[in-house]
């Protein structure tokens, strides 16, 4: 278990955290979301002990990491997968590592092996492309079989097979009853890996809550139906009081009612359905919706005109 109280950071007149309270839970995966500098990088690395907050507290296990005996032995984690020493090979790298917490050097081949290094197990990391630089980050969290693990941003330069794998990994040590923090960008994988989510903005909680739950409470669900008897149809739903609103192409949508009412309706009524369908919005749009008053760097999807740059890189 991570504990958060009043956990906040200032960098001079930023405030990059701000009093965050909440706690991550063992045997679930608990996802870290935020727009472009909301504070995720910053409370992670409170937690680890790597940046001291202003003001507040994070506990491991009930302990501060800096109080942690061996700390590799009770969280592990991936913060920065090019923080290793480059002239050293991906085992001597890891070697250092157990032998400073106290870990057995047969552990170091056995993380090798989960992640898919051995075969590279003597090359040095600075030769690593960026997916084998997250295995290595991810060995290395591993390495002291710790009951919490913490990801940042861990598929980056992962590819598709890899992605799988990753999710895999985070949903297996869950279900040992491990406690998983893993934050990411990359909304349709977060929606396929994590339970519950903790989404913070401009440092402050936004949201902790189960993903089911995040989901259903920022965005729109609504049923869509599709028939041939499109007047009919909507006598019928109008006559039970079922407010209808038509989308374009003759698809009604119906908000706050079940497709199985409808379905029911429609066959009182023996009208034809080619489509009765529920629909729910997807994490990413449940994310833009709760996050777009805290987003703090927009990007301008307007090309700018070209006199703003100077007519000098014009052919004439
Ligand atoms: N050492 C520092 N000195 C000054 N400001 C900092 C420092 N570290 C972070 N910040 C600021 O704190 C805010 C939070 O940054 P942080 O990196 O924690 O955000 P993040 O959610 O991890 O962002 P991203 O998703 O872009 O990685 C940002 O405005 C950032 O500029």
């Amino acid at each position: 278990m991570i504990e958060l109280e009043g956990l906040t950071k200032r960098y001079g007149e930023k405030v990059a955290v701000n009093n965050l309270t909440f706690a991550v839970r063992p045997g679930i995966v608990t996802g870290f979301l935020g727009p472009n500098g909301a504070g995720k990088s910053t409370t992670m690395r409170m937690m680890l002990g790597l940046d001291r907050p202003t003001s507040g507290d994070v506990r491991i296990d009930g302990q501060h990491y800096d109080a942690l005996k061996e700390p590799l032995k009770y969280i592990g984690a991936l913060l920065d997968a090019k923080a290793t020493h480059g002239g050293r090979s991906a085992f001597n790298h890891l070697l250092f590592l157990a032998q400073s917490n106290g870990i057995p050097r047969r552990r170091v081949d056995e993380v090798l092996d989960t992640v898919g290094l051995t075969s590279v197990a003597k090359k040095k990391a600075k030769g690593f492309s960026l997916g084998m630089g997250q295995r290595l980050g991810i060995a290395a969290a591993l390495l002291g079989d710790p009951r919490i693990l913490m990801f940042d941003e861990p598929v980056n330069g992962l590819d598709p097979e890899g992605i799988h794998w990753i999710r895999n990994l985070m949903k297996s040590l869950a279900a040992q009853g491990r406690t998983v923090f893993v934050s990411s960008h990359l909304m349709s994988e977060m929606a396929l890996t994590a339970d519950h989510l903790v989404v913070i903005g401009q440092g402050r909680l936004l949201a902790d809550t189960s993903m089911a739950d995040f989901i259903a409470r920022n965005s729109r669900s609504y049923v869509r139906i599709r028939t041939p008897q499109r007047e009919r149809m909507l006598d019928v739903l109008h006559q039970a009081g079922v407010t209808v609103v038509e989308s374009g192409s003759g698809v009604l949508e119906v908000d706050g009612s079940k497709a199985e009412q409808i379905g029911e309706l429609a066959a009182q009524h023996q009208l034809v359905l080619h489509e009765l369908s529920p629909q729910q919005a997807s994490l990413e749009e449940a994310f833009m919706q709760l996050t777009a008053e805290s987003v703090e760097y927009h990007a301008h999807t307007d090309e700018p005109a070209p006199q703003e740059w100077g007519d000098g890189w014009r052919k004439d």
